[in-house]
């Protein structure tokens, strides 16, 4: 019957994809998959040595791959890289704005520059990178674009400032969704709970060390996800299988935003009190004030 899967080898053929932050954990797992999949990925990122370290190894797996060198947040570097990008590949179909961090801190303890600086990193830099991409290239070609969200949708000590820009980060997913779609740009976004990715490495607070073993006692699944669980999403949303798909969130946390934490899941049908990590008992971890 001749029936083709969206899914089929090369369903990125001829497709030029960019990735913030390609040059670890699940960016650099998402540029695998998607040179895998036959795209020609762009690796974007600060760190030169980290990004050629990932391009050797998707060049020796036979895909195409490259590399740019830009802090997302500076808004010329942005407009060139992008320039640059179109003239050396030619049209762009796909953004991953997976950039970002933070480092995780009660609000009393974060200086204007850390919250500027978590800000700008996780809002405003994807902000300019959809932005240059929709301008220079997608707007008379369509495409699509993933943003990186988080499990913020409720109040979780330590992740204040990094949840407030997941969260505008979402209002903008859906805007650009709405502005775009008459260009044939869909915009949607992933929002992992926990991942054991390296990132998790880059924190050294020893309170925040202890307290990721704890991590899954609040996931249903009760572990952390993988960082291919999270750039299998972020793949789907970029192919045809999801081209009706826009301005949605696909939620990759085991569960973890169903969880009301009113009761932790292993106090449900026990009468012990509960000593775990639950939302309410981070600021105690993290060195912050508690209301327990
Ligand atoms: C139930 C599930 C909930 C899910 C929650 C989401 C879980 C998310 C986990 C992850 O994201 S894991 C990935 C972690 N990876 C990273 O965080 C990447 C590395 N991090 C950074 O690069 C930074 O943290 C950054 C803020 C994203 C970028 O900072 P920038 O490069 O601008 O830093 P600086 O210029 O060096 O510093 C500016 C300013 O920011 C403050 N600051 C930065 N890093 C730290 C830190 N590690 N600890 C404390 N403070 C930090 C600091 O105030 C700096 O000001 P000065 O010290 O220079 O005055
Ligand atoms: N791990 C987790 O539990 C979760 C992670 N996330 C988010 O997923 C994304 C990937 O995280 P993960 O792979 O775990 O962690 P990583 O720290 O490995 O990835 C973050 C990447 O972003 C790049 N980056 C950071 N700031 C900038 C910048 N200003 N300009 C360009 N690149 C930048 C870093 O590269 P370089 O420093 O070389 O520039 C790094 O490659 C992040 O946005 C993270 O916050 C969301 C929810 C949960």
């Amino acid at each position: 019957m001749g029936y083709r899967s969206l899914f089929a080898p090369g369903c990125f053929s001829n497709r030029t994809i960019i990735v913030t932050g390609g040059g670890s954990g699940i960016g650099r797992c998402t540029a695998h998959e998607l040179a895998a999949l036959g795209a020609n990925v762009v690796l974007v990122g600060r760190k030169p040595d980290k990004l050629e370290a990932v391009a050797r190894e998707i060049q020796e797996d036979g895909g195409k791959v490259s590399f740019e060198v830009l802090d997302i947040r500076d808004e010329e570097g942005v407009k060139a890289t992008v320039a640059r990008i179109i003239a050396a590949h030619g049209p762009i179909h796909g953004l991953v704005n997976n950039a970002g961090g933070q480092f995780p801190s009660p609000l009393s303890a974060i200086s204007k520059k850390g919250f500027d600086a978590v800000v700008s990193t996780n809002l405003t830099g994807g902000f300019l990178m959809a932005r240059e991409v929709y301008l220079q290239s997608m707007s008379s070609h369509g495409g699509a674009i993933v943003n990186m969200l988080a499990d913020s949708w409720g109040g979780m000590p330590g992740m204040g400032h990094s949840g407030a820009a997941r969260m505008g980060m979402l209002n903008l997913t859906q805007t650009a969704a709405v502005e775009w779609a008459a260009s044939g740009v869909r915009v949607n976004a992933v929002a992992p709970g926990w991942v054991a990715s390296s990132g998790m490495d880059s924190y050294k607070d020893e309170g925040v060390r202890a307290m990721i073993p704890l991590l899954k006692k609040e996931v249903p699944l009760q572990r952390l996800a993988t960082e291919s669980e999270v750039s299998a999403a972020i793949v789907f949303l970029l192919t045809d299988a999801a081209a009706f798909i826009t301005g949605d969130v696909i939620k990759i946390d085991g569960g973890a935003s169903c969880n009301t934490k009113i009761f932790p899941l292993e106090e449900t049908t026990a009468s012990k009190p509960y000593e775990g990590f639950h939302r309410a008992s981070a600021p105690r971890i993290l060195g912050g004030e508690s209301k327990e």
